[in-house]
């Protein structure tokens, strides 16, 4: 998937991907993280979730990367707040009031830049990456938030019977990418309703990822 494919998807409004809501295993599993009550959360790939303003509304402070100016543009105006804009390197950076969002190419973002993190929530990014990203984005990701814990929610599905994103990730290629940094825990492997985009079966996992 290049960058393309993505702004295409935005322009196209073909964001199927969107929940609109809070994830429900956001929800269930925030405490997991062990977060203090102003820890800062980063969401790579965040497009415009709904999960930001959830947890801007519970005091944590929010970082996300987006490649795409229109889902950014979109997070703020449905967030209500409009952003202070400026350049960050190669990227942009959108904030208000506890939210940091750089715009740009997620692999141009530097641990400098993004400042330190206290855990990382991955709902739909590591899913949305090609078998030959994947190792590149977890090592990036790994050193951008410095190993803090992270909660990772990935699908798992018969690749052959549909073609991705979302990418089944299967748990041994999570303890591939994750393992030796992390150790991980399985903390749900449930169906999902209706299967992936209404037909083939597919299971959503959520893993916690805790440094080694
Ligand atoms: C499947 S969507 C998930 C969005 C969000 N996490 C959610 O749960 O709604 C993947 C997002 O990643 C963004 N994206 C893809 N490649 C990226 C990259 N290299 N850097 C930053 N964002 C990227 C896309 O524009 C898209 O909004």
């Amino acid at each position: 998937m290049d960058a393309d494919f993505w702004h295409a998807r935005w322009t196209a409004n073909q964001i199927g991907f969107h929940e609109g809501k809070p994830n429900v295993h956001l929800e269930a599993r925030l405490a997991r993280l062990g977060l203090a009550a102003d820890g800062r959360v980063f969401l790579p790939l965040c497009g415009k979730t709904r999960d930001i303003a959830w947890l801007l509304a519970r005091g944590l402070r929010v970082a996300g990367a987006e490649l795409s100016p229109l889902a950014v543009a979109q997070l703020f105006e449905e967030l209500g707040v409009a952003p202070e804009i400026s350049a960050a390197g190669p990227l942009e950076l959108h904030r208000a009031p506890g939210l940091d969002v750089f715009v740009g190419d997620i692999f141009a973002l530097s641990a400098d830049r993004l400042g330190p993190v206290d855990a990382v929530y991955d709902r739909a990014a590591l899913v949305a990456l090609p078998p030959s990203m994947r190792p590149p984005y977890a090592a990036h990701l790994a050193a951008l938030a410095a190993r803090a814990p992270q909660l990772l929610v990935c699908f798992t599905y018969d690749q052959t019977q549909a073609e991705g994103p979302p990418f089944s990730v299967a748990a041994e290629e999570v303890e591939a990418l994750y393992g030796a940094a992390y150790r991980l825990e399985r903390l749900d492997n449930c169906p999902v309703p209706g299967g992936l985009r209404g037909k083939v079966p597919a299971k959503e996992n959520v893993w916690l990822l805790e440094p080694a």
